[in-house]
């Protein structure tokens, strides 16, 4: 049978606001908000700077690129406009479900407070979901509030979270520049949104190794994880840590899943079934993986981690949902059957109600990914 990446429906828990603003849409709020420091005045040579800048090897470099684009997100029109097309793209991208992140604590140059980022957002949210389902559509969105790591606001956006919950607002995550700034330099903002019942999820694993990982987990309560690729570091064959040959691994966990040694916070992180959030393109342009056909996700859905598939920025990863989905069919071998399994884990691992979660599976996924059968 024919596999339609475009048409089946896709779940994202990992998408960045301002990681996925049409180029177009960068001019023009730079033209109407006075920003006068973007790299290209041109709409293709803008996408193409933003790819080119993010395919830097350093996940510290790639995030420079978010200067330009946070830069124009900082009016409500700006952030609410954003928020509707991020809507729309992901509905014509085929997502039926999407959690989309970013840091409030960005945009309060001009003078905007938490709330009203907060508020701003909602609102295009829910605008994009009206014109989505107006066009024929199905999508439901959430939104993730990050914290900065390598700031000081998390015990505040942690409140924020608190206090928008059951909104559109899902939960919390904190991301930047992992290396240096460990998961508990937060654990106050943990600690608080554990104490209120509220998810969060964490980046960890991405440009660090297993400390950050367990520190998520173990310290902070992580509901889930934020790229965790460098779990392999966790994982031996033959003795030898998975990573020194991940093409072999990944040859050899297709068949031989039981050859493999799982130390212990890897064998943790499985067993409670913690849902890895990962985003093929964007860690091969930070370099925490070495490739779409070698990268750990098709080792770690073989071995029957809840791996899920994600965008994380698809202006900076010129990337999207049917990409990410497309390029693991052509390049890593997977089949209808693995991207019925990321949706469904997705789904599953949502910070959503169970009913609703459970609603989608049956009565969207499943009918989806079986048809035809
Ligand atoms: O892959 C990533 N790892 C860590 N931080 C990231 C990643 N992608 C984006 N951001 C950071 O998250 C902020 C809020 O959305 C962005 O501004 C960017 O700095
Ligand atoms: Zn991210």
């Amino acid at each position: 049978m024919e596999l339609d990446v475009a048409t089946l429906p896709k779940v994202v828990l990992h998408d960045h606001l301002d990681g996925g603003l049409r180029p177009a849409t960068v001019l023009d709020l730079a033209r109407e908000q006075g920003y006068a420091a973007l790299p290209a005045t041109e709409v293709d040579a803008l996408a193409a700077w933003f790819s080119e800048a993010a395919d830097s090897g350093s996940l510290v470099r790639y995030l420079e690129t978010f200067d330009h684009t946070v830069g124009v997100m900082q009016t409500e029109e700006a952030l609410a406009r954003v928020a509707r097309e991020c809507v729309t793209d992901l509905a014509q991208d085929g997502v039926v479900y999407a959690e989309v992140r970013y840091a409030p604590e960005q945009h309060l140059r001009h003078g905007l407070t938490l709330d009203q980022v907060v508020e701003a957002v909602n609102r295009g949210l829910r605008e994009g979901e009206e014109e989505a389902s107006g066009a024929g559509g199905r999508i439901r969105v959430r939104a993730i509030l990050t914290a900065m790591r390598h700031a000081a606001r998390s015990e505040e956006i942690a409140e924020l979270t608190v206090r928008h919950l059951g909104e559109k607002v899902c939960g919390f995550d904190i991301a930047g520049a992992e290396d240096g700034f460990p998961p508990t330099r937060h654990l106050p903002a943990f600690d608080y949104l554990r104490h209120h019942n509220a998810h969060f999820t964490i980046h960890a694993g991405e440009a660090f190794g297993l400390p950050s990982i367990w520190e998520a987990i173990q310290w902070c309560g992580a509901e889930r994880l934020g790229h965790g690729v460098r779990l392999v570091d966790d994982i031996t064959l033959d003795g030898a840590p998975v990573g020194e040959d991940l093409p072999a691994a990944i040859a050899r966990a297709a068949t031989d899943p039981g050859a493999f040694e799982l130390g212990p916070l890897a064998a943790y992180v499985k067993d409670r079934r913690i849902p890895l959030e990962m985003c093929p393109s964007s860690n091969v342009q930070t370099g925490a993986a070495p490739s779409i056909e070698a990268h750990p996700v098709t080792l770690l859905k073989d071995l029957h981690f809840r791996v899920t598939l994600n965008t994380d920025n698809r202006l900076m990863s010129a990337t999207s949902m049917t990409r990410e989905a497309q390029l693991m069919v052509d390049r890593a071998g997977w089949t209808r059957s693995d991207l019925r399994r990321v949706a469904v884990n997705a789904m599953k691992s949502a910070f959503l109600p169970f009913d609703e979660r459970l609603a989608i599976i049956e009565g969207v996924l499943k009918p989806a990914y079986d048809d035809g059968r």
